[in-house]
């Protein structure tokens, strides 16, 4: 058992997931089976409760459902912005893979799995983290965009596979997207089957002798560490690439910031060193800049969202009854292809949705107390347009981005945990059905002084008029569709 705090801090961490105690060592299977059952808990049960460590723990749960709903790369116009160590170097960005050289399994792994061509991240990281002599990165940019394939991809390439040790060594934040990120290095060597990985995640025990042969490991933190130091099944000082990914969510992890610093002080100065991250606020930034020196730096900026072609009406009604009347007289006036209707607990989306299927509707509700598992089962079907209606709730919803949605419901407006506007959360949940130039519909219900102040604070914020609805009134709301 541990003794340093650092150490106690993963001990809890890691135990407070279920173990699958069996699970052993592999190479990536041919055929591109599941690495191991993979068994995501959601959490959000604990974040409507709010404590604060809960609420990093669904950082890491909403990592996972973005990388399990985004099952092609999410679409951006933005263009990607690169800082060189060194300005006076070449700038070089690819665009195919054929440019970069990759051994033939590689290309095959890599066409394989669908791709025709580098996303726009991948198009600068790429060549700097194939590049020789090799140069350190942080990169920044949206889950789905291709930053995993990408240093699966430069991990692969690195290998010798003559060498029957321990060259490329990524942590990630838990066990579940260990597995999730294993699976892709898995697919992608595929066609490479000299190339070995393993999995330093809990309930994976090894013996302090076993000197691991495979050539890539993935896990995390704390359990790297382990076998890196009290164990002493990986040797460091061999480690040529070490990349460390979702930062943002691994400095949200108790413990998980010193572990990584750890880890990288006992590699050797030449290990060429990569950080990921979707978001990028300070202490991320921080963060990196210890853990990754000299970097060259790649960042893609999020898609902009709008309230521009957005119309916005609100409805005052007395309680949640009216509010399920209001609302069944908008679907009686309008036709809505798809529509998200926002709650602000699990209680009220669970009720609306009942009253919702009693009407007829076909709905489907995101809740709190699902596996991620489930809900990235949920989102998908109702992407699909199974479901017309998805009822959620906030934290459930984070990334969901489905294109054909013309209409968002806030049944509930959005506000932070004092009360006020959360304007952000606003426009998030808004801005997405105004995308690519459609026009959308926007519709918040009032039903108290203080979800009224939290709309004129938001109207203030965005320096936007919302117009009220009468519901009771077909003929207007007719209008609103036009
Ligand atoms: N060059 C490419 N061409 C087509 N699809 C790609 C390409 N690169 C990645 N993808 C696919 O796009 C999706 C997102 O890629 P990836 O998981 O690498 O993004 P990410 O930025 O790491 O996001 P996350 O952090 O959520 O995993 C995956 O389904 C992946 O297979």
């Amino acid at each position: 058992m541990a003794t340093d705090s650092w150490a106690l801090a993963v001990d809890k961490q890691e135990s407070t997931t279920d173990s699958f105690g069996s699970l052993v060592i592999r190479s990536p299977p041919r055929g591109g089976g599941d690495a191991a059952p993979r068994k995501a808990k959601g959490t959000t049960k604990q974040v409507e409760n709010g404590t604060e460590g809960e609420e990093k723990e669904d950082k890491a749960a909403q990592s996972l459902l973005n990388k399990m709903i985004h099952t092609s790369l999410v679409n951006t116009t933005n263009q990607v912005e690169v800082l060189q160590r060194d300005p006076n170097s070449p700038l070089y960005s690819v665009k195919t893979f054929e440019e970069l050289r990759l051994k033939d399994e590689l290309l095959r792994g890599v066409y394989d799995m669908g791709f025709n061509r580098p996303s726009k991240i991948q198009e600068n990281a790429l060549p700097m983290m194939l590049a020789e002599p090799p140069q350190n990165l942080i990169a920044q940019s949206q889950s789905g965009t291709g930053k995993t394939a990408a240093f699966a991809l430069a991990m692969l390439s690195h290998v010798d596979p003559a060498n029957k040790w321990t060259q490329c060594l990524c942590i990630a934040p838990t066990y579940e997207l260990a597995l999730q990120t294993g699976k892709v290095i898995e697919q992608m060597g595929k066609f490479y089957p000299e190339v070995k990985l393993a999995y330093a995640i809990r309930g994976n025990k090894l013996d302090r002798e076993t000197k691991l042969q495979e050539q890539i490991v993935i896990g995390t933190p704390g359990t790297v560490l382990d076998w890196c130091s009290k164990l002493k099944i990986i040797d460091p000082k061999k480690i040529s690439v070490f990349v460390l990914d979702e930062a943002d969510v691994m400095i949200a992890t108790q413990g998980h910031q010193d572990q990584s610093i750890r880890i990288q002080r006992m590699l050797p100065n030449e290990c060429q060193m990569l950080l990921f991250s979707a978001t990028f606020e300070d202490s991320v930034w921080k963060f990196a800049e210890r853990v990754v020196p000299d970097p060259n730096i790649i960042k893609l900026k999020r898609e902009e969202e709008t309230l521009d072609t957005i119309k916005q009406y609100y409805v005052l009604c007395n309680d949640k009854d009216e509010k399920f009347t209001a609302l069944c007289n908008i679907y009686g006036a309008i036709t809505i292809a798809q529509a998200m209707i926002f709650c602000h607990t699990r209680r009220t989306a669970g009720w609306l949705s009942a009253e919702l299927t009693k009407e007829g509707h076909v709905v489907a509700l995101l809740s709190g107390e699902m596996t991620v598992e489930q809900r990235a089962a949920i989102i998908e079907r109702f992407r699909e347009g199974k479901e017309k209606v998805l009822v959620t709730t906030n934290v459930c919803s984070r990334g969901i981005d489905v294109e054909q949605v013309s209409v968002v419901i806030n049944f509930d407006l959005p506000m932070d945990k004092d009360g006020n506007a959360d304007n952000e959360t606003y426009l998030h949940r808004i801005g997405r059905t105004g995308r690519f130039g459609k026009r959308g519909l926007a519709v918040n219900m009032i039903d108290s002084k203080q979800s009224m102040n939290i709309l004129n604070q938001i109207e203030e914020h965005f320096n936007k008029k919302i117009n009220k609805l009468d519901t009771d009134d077909l003929d207007e709301i007719e209008k609103i569709s036009n």
